[in-house]
């Protein structure tokens, strides 16, 4: 099929060997190379097609994207295309990121702008949560720690989304990569300019600075800054936690502020960054994805240190204001990156706990750290589909090693703690097979994974010393705070996977894939890293000299063997 351009055209489609619209006369071939083949998406300021390149053997698939600059003055006319060309040059700045779609041509043809771009095939995220159901809090760090690298590239490049959104965040079906989609630069520029012109009619349709309910007020008010793309992350977020829309969220009625909060059932430090995140005022907002990410990888250090602090005044470890209990080493509290279940499970256990347990002397701290919040129904969040196999990240709950209670010390206060399960390679892939992700806290040392396939599986805090993942396909996996002494990850894809606080002395990363992988705090000493490909990956200095690289290393930068 061949498909017509012209927004007026009542009868678009048209046979696939016509060179011209059968209906109204509109050539059917852009720029002698694109044959439009049908329509992605229509707006005020054009239109989105799917196209196929004909002057490419297999002649691929791209994306042509329509602009119609609504104007009969010639002065604007030119100071449109003067503004479309800057932006398709900032798209190809962009475009070099191997998460944003390749600006791939741009050309006028009949008084109308075209951007061609390669064609991301996937599902956004915006599908996947409508058919799997919301995302559990590991799988939204996840998300985090696979977006805010990709925002980071883009403020570097001085260029600012605008509308980030789940529709336009796409799992790409090639890698599993998400890439970001729908630079909305171009029209905001030339919406800028319609304003700054103050003649609505002269150049493209003036249109939405974003989407209502993502863009934050500042962006809405024309004046979009780098904090204005954080917030629309934060906001994203809380759409992929909750499965709600912000309009089916409201807003808290005297400051504005997005009340999401009663949706949710997530670690005091998640949400605590998100409320950073979606901070009404700039002033109060993180300024930088860098700034986010860090936060991100100092959570479970700051709540591991108010636990300390609970015990050194109450003189035992007691739950934190979120229900959750700490662990006697004074570490992050127990189940903070495992799923939405399996914490539920847990806060059920403390609640039916405190009944029983005799209170200590209620100091305000101990008032504070023993309150325990009411575990919420998951089954009213989490459509049925959500339980099922494919749901990558809310399902960590099936086939959770049993909950035990143990008495500690002599202080009589007893937690909840997890028994690891005795892990055997054949019992491990096929609880990954059905559905499982969460392997977070378990000793798996000398298990046997080579070329196993486990993308987005999490060994948080984990024992895997000397495991064998030679070849396995592990990317966003979450290694954080995972021993991995020794282990071997040859040739293993491990792109974007957090290796964050994770201690990886010896082991052998030779050929493997860290493209865009978090290093944040992890112990590398005499790690092998020759060959590796270390492309994005947030890795310092410091932590390559303890670590052993070649020329044949692909360096964050890009470059082989150079920093
Ligand atoms: N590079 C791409 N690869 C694959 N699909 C794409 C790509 N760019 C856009 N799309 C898809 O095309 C459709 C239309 O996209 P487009 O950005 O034109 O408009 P929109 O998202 O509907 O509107 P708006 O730009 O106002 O947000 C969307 O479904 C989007 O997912």
């Amino acid at each position: 099929m061949s498909y017509c351009v012209n927004p007026s055209c009542t009868q678009p489609k048209n046979p696939n060997n016509v060179q011209v619209c059968q209906s109204c006369g509109t050539p059917l071939r852009l720029n002698n190379r694109y044959q439009p083949l049908g329509i992605l998406g229509k707006g005020g300021f054009g239109a989105t097609f799917g196209a196929a390149d004909l002057s490419l053997p297999g002649t691929p698939i791209c994306v042509v994207k329509q602009l119609r600059p609504a104007t009969d003055d010639p002065n604007v006319f030119k100071m449109a295309k003067e503004l479309f060309e800057r932006e398709a040059s900032t798209l190809a700045q962009v475009g070099v990121h191997p998460q944003v779609p390749q600006l791939l041509d741009y050309f006028e043809q009949d008084q109308q702008f075209y951007l061609v771009q390669e064609y991301i095939k996937g599902h956004n995220l915006h599908q996947e949560i409508k058919k799997n159901g919301p995302l559990t809090e590991a799988g939204v760090k996840q998300f985090l720690s696979e977006l805010l690298p990709i925002l980071q590239f883009i403020h570097s490049q001085k260029v600012i989304h605008r509308d980030i959104k789940p529709a336009n965040l796409i799992r790409s079906q090639k890698d599993k990569k998400l890439v970001l989609i729908d630079f909305g630069a171009v029209k905001n520029q030339v919406n800028s300019m319609v304003a700054s012109n103050n003649s609505p009619q002269t150049a493209f349709t003036a249109f939405a600075v974003g989407t209502a309910g993502f863009a934050p007020p500042e962006q809405m008010a024309m004046r979009p800054v780098y904090a204005s793309d954080i917030y629309a992350v934060g906001v994203t977020a809380v759409y992929l936690l909750t499965g709600r829309s912000p309009k089916d969220i409201g807003c808290d009625p005297d400051t504005g502020e997005i009340a999401w909060e009663p949706y949710v059932d997530i670690s005091d430090s998640l949400s605590k960054v998100l409320k950073k995140m979606l901070e009404i005022s700039v002033k109060h907002r993180y300024k930088s994805a860098e700034e986010v990410l860090d936060a991100l990888a100092m959570a479970p250090y700051e709540e591991g240190m108010q636990h300390s602090m609970t015990t050194m005044i109450t003189g035992f470890s007691s739950p934190t204001s979120s229900g959750k209990i700490g662990l006697s080493s004074g570490g992050r509290s127990q189940g903070e990156f495992s799923t939405g279940i399996s914490r539920v499970s847990m806060n059920t256990e403390i609640s039916a706990k405190q009944s029983h347990r005799r209170t200590p002397e209620a100091t305000p701290i101990s008032r504070i750290h023993t309150e325990v919040k009411q575990p919420r129904s998951i089954a009213a969040t989490t459509p049925a589909s959500a339980k099922g196999p494919t749901n990558w990240a809310a399902n960590g709950g099936q086939g959770m090693a049993q909950s035990t209670k143990k008495r500690r010390g002599n202080t009589s206060e007893s937690t909840t703690v997890e028994t690891p399960t005795k892990w055997k390679t054949k019992t491990l892939l096929s609880a990954y097979q059905q559905g499982r992700r969460d392997f977070a806290q378990q000793k798996l040392e000398n298990l046997d994974l080579h070329q196993a396939n486990l993308p987005g599986i999490s060994f948080y805090n984990s024992c895997l010393s000397r495991v064998n993942l030679e070849s396995s396909e592990l990317s966003r996996a979450d290694f954080g705070r995972t021993s991995l002494t020794d282990f071997n990850g040859k040739n293993a894809n491990f792109s974007e996977a957090y290796f964050g606080y994770a201690d990886l002395t010896g082991a052998d990363l030779r050929g493997a894939n860290l493209y865009g992988a978090n290093f944040k705090y992890a112990n590398l000493t005499g790690a092998n890293l020759c060959g590796a490909d270390l492309s994005f990956a947030q890795i310092t200095p410091a932590q390559l000299e303890a670590a052993k690289t070649n020329w044949r290393t692909v360096m964050p930068s890009g470059k082989k063997g150079f920093w």
